[in-house]
């Protein structure tokens, strides 16, 4: 497909998105509709669908309107590409901008500071009262460029370096994350990652570098039992189950969630218990449960930029009433001496101190001991931590 068809494909999809439809579901509807487009061709749409997601409100103002062609004629002015260099009528591309068209399109000067940050306002005044404006503009910024792409290194089978070097053999390079001792940002090509041998060989996994320095801030030690309580596709238990000696337990109110976990587990040489929850009581005590909550996912919307458009308020609150029900449902399979440990993938303070404040309240033989948060930046996404202790 030449640039200009491929742009012709990300408008017809936005405008299939149109009905708040999911972005995954629509591109792969296209996809089954459209053979003739190559993988390369699949990524080169999809990149353009998912800039136009995360830079929704300021597409939108630079190309004048909401439907897709007007959401395409903005980012390609965001991006400073001429229209003309897509936009021309040939080879499938779409047509020209009409002159009085373009015209009429706004100074991108003139732009709004709401609309630069490409976050509801709402949000962007959550932000700011939880962690000040400086911090909340930076988050929105941040949350319209693309996420870099992390690995975690399986330490149960090889080094960095090790992983590294094999990962270059086929092509793949990625370099060491100074902050975060397992991690590997890669650097180029990294949609074919999955086919490298270090990956079949489970030497490394995907996994943001915040999630594993989230996991590696865990008060895990040899011979303890741990329980992932929201283990869904198993990614913080195969992190943990890489520390030597640490017997892990995964479970979720969904068993279909955990379907790919024995096999990632085999994959990675690593011994995971999957439990349904009927069943965890009869496995507890755990000295130590792991409540990886469902959340917002604030601190990952580089990743899903759709999610920041559709939470409402009412869903936030609805959320955070689930995040404690949660807690204290894990809260009951922890030893006493043990530890709860709280997560989210969120930057709101109402998902994450805000849980932890209410439950502390109704749970007197828990107390915090730690706390930590990381912002989204470029050595991974917003995540939140907090320790407690059952006496
Ligand atoms: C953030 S995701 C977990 C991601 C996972 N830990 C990983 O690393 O891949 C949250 C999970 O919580 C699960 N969940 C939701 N409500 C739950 C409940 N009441 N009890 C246990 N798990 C629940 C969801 O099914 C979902 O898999």
């Amino acid at each position: 497909m030449t640039p200009g068809a491929r742009v012709a494909a990300a408008i017809e999809i936005l405008d299939a998105l149109a009905d708040d439809a999911p972005v995954e579901a629509v591109l792969t509807r296209w996809a089954r509709g459209n053979r003739f487009a190559g993988s390369k061709d699949r990524a080169a749409i999809r990149d353009h669908v998912f800039d136009v997601l995360r830079q929704y409100r300021s597409s939108a103002f630079a190309g004048g309107g909401t439907d897709g062609r007007s959401l395409m004629i903005g980012q390609m002015r965001l991006k400073d590409t001429p229209l003309d260099q897509t936009f021309h009528g040939q080879g499938h591309a779409p047509d020209p901008v009409e002159a009085t068209v373009a015209a009429a399109l706004p100074d991108l000067q003139t732009m709004p500071p709401e609309a630069a940050l490409d976050m509801p306002d709402w949000l962007v005044e959550q932000m700011t009262q939880d962690l000040g404006q400086q911090v909340a503009h930076d988050i929105c910024r941040i949350q319209r460029q693309r996420a870099p792409v992390f690995l975690r290194v399986n330490s149960a089978k090889a080094s960095v370096p090790q992983a590294i070097a094999a990962l270059q053999q086929d092509g793949i390079l990625g370099q060491a994350l100074e902050a975060v001792p397992t991690a590997v940002q890669l650097d180029q090509n990294v949609r074919g990652v999955r086919n490298t041998a270090a990956f079949t060989s489970g030497l490394v996994e995907l996994q943001d570098a915040s999630s594993q320095a989230m996991v590696l801030n865990l008060p895990l030690r040899a011979g303890q039992r741990v329980l992932d309580f929201c283990a869904g596709g198993g990614g913080k238990s195969l992190a943990m189950a890489a520390i030597p000696n640490v017997k892990v337990v995964a479970s979720d109110v969904s068993a279909a969630r955990m379907t790919d976990i024995p096999a990632r587990a085999a994959r990675a040489g690593a011994t995971i218990d999957v439990v349904v929850q009927q069943d965890l009581a009869a496995r507890a005590p755990f000295d130590v449960v792991l409540v990886d909550a469902p959340c917002s996912g604030s601190g990952t919307w580089r990743r899903s930029p759709q999610a920041k458009t559709r939470l409402t308020p009412e869903a936030l609150t609805e959320l955070t009433e689930l995040q404690s029900e949660v807690l204290i449902q894990a809260a009951q399979h922890v030893a006493a001496g043990g530890q709860l440990a709280y997560a989210t993938c969120s930057v709101l303070e109402v998902e994450n101190s805000g849980v932890i404040e209410v439950f502390l309240k109704k749970n007197k033989d828990f107390k915090a001991v730690s706390r930590a948060s990381w912002l989204p930046s470029g050595s991974g996404d917003g995540f939140f931590l907090t320790i407690l202790q059952r006496d």
